[in-house]
């Protein structure tokens, strides 16, 4: 098997572009993305002008990843008020855009409501649009800061599950410096435990339909001169069989209150494999993925996406949300069942790693207590 080698001393990030950026050019706000279904043969910028731009953006996986719809969302609603357009309309838009990942709605009733307060003590729209801005920045400071965070927690757990380094790591979907402020969740403690020389092999899975493992993860992976191998999805079973998987490393989107998991899909198939194989499943994601209000995996919103999704090739001209013009991959008018997500049951998983450490095992209690800490720890 022809392994990708790690490369020592290379460790670019994704990117020229940043994932997301704000700028005032003098027609006006704009947000700025790095168009994300055009990876990794294109590295191409979106300009959002309107709230109504960054939901389609948001709505085609241009900007995805739970922690950066949080950073999103909040510049969607800073963008709103800058621009003078409604801005409840423009937070209940994006709030609609993507159901199942908490962050998105975190971050936009953030700013909403540094924007509501400051309009409240001000009544100056201005000094609103301000606020609002100012929130969706720290916001944006904060998630960098907390991916640091995690990585370091992530590794040591590593490390002490998997004394003596050389850990073969499996992930899915894609977690990296594309869904964040900072360097991601799962792929971060990855990349720490690269940097740190005990990263013997990253396991990436394609991650059907979109393939976000095989276009952004193994794209990531190569940038940092990680030993990456891609797989598809099926193949995974046979890696854990064959007893090349240490642990399993994945993101979430939204953490209920019983510490049920909802992540990409793929995802608790990982898990029922990872129980019966013996291997470690770490879920890597910030304090604000869980979700005290929804209490428990039947209450989370699983987006359901388009079926042309699995009956195409999507080219990058063929837009993620209009449909249709991929490579057929079906018979025409084949039906498809296209759930974005799953969920996987706190007892599958072995440790959920925030910023503010590792739980482990998940109960409600211990996730209760994380929060609690997360409330009392000064902001960055
Ligand atoms: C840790 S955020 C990344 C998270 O989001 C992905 O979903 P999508 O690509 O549809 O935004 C996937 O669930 C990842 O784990």
């Amino acid at each position: 098997m022809a392994d990708q080698q790690a490369r020592p001393g290379e460790d670019k990030r994704p990117s020229e572009i940043p994932v997301i950026r704000w700028e005032e050019p003098p027609e006006g706000p704009v947000l700025i993305l790095l168009d994300q279904t055009r990876l990794p043969s294109e590295e191409v910028e979106l300009v959002c002008t309107d709230a109504s731009a960054l939901m389609e953006a948001i709505r085609a996986l241009a900007v995805r990843g739970a922690p950066v719809l949080g950073i999103a969302g909040a510049y969607g609603v800073a963008l709103a008020a800058a621009r003078g357009f409604d801005v409840d309309e423009a937070a209940e838009a994006l709030e609609s855009a993507r159901p199942t990942a908490v962050n998105l709605s975190v971050g936009v009733r953030r700013a909403l409501a540094a924007y509501r307060d400051a309009l409240t003590t001000t009544g100056d729209p201005t000094a609103a649009a301000t606020a609002a801005l100012a929130a969706a920045q720290a916001l944006h400071r904060e998630d960098a800061e907390a991916s640091a965070r995690m990585a370091a927690h992530g590794l040591a757990l590593l490390d002490e599950l998997m004394p003596g380094g050389g850990h073969r790591v499996l992930t899915h979907c894609n977690t990296g410096a594309l869904v964040s402020g900072g360097e991601g969740t799962a792929f971060a403690v990855a990349l720490a435990a690269h940097r740190a020389g005990r990263l013997r092999r990253l396991w990436v899975d394609e991650t059907r339909p979109l393939l976000q493992g095989a276009r952004l993860t193994a794209w990531e992976a190569a940038r940092r001169g990680m030993a990456y191998t891609l797989l598809t999805d099926s193949a995974a079973g046979s890696l854990f069989a064959a007893g090349e998987v240490d642990a399993v490393l994945i993101g979430a989107d939204r953490i209920a209150a019983d510490g049920s998991v909802a992540n990409k899909v793929g995802s608790y198939p990982l898990a029922v494999l990872a129980r019966y194989h013996h291997v470690p499943f770490i879920v890597v994601a910030p304090v604000t993925t869980i979700d005290p209000d929804t209490p428990d995996g039947a209450s989370i919103e699983v987006e359901q996406r388009p079926g042309f999704e699995v009956t195409e090739i999507l080219t990058p001209q063929a837009s993620a949300v209009g449909g249709g013009g991929g490579v057929p991959l079906a018979p025409l008018g084949t039906q498809a069942y296209n759930p974005a997500f799953d969920v996987t049951p706190p007892e599958l998983v072995t440790a959920i790693v925030t910023e503010e450490g590792a739980v482990s095992p998940v109960t409600p209690q211990a996730l209760a207590a994380l929060s609690a800490r997360a409330r009392a720890t000064p902001a960055a």
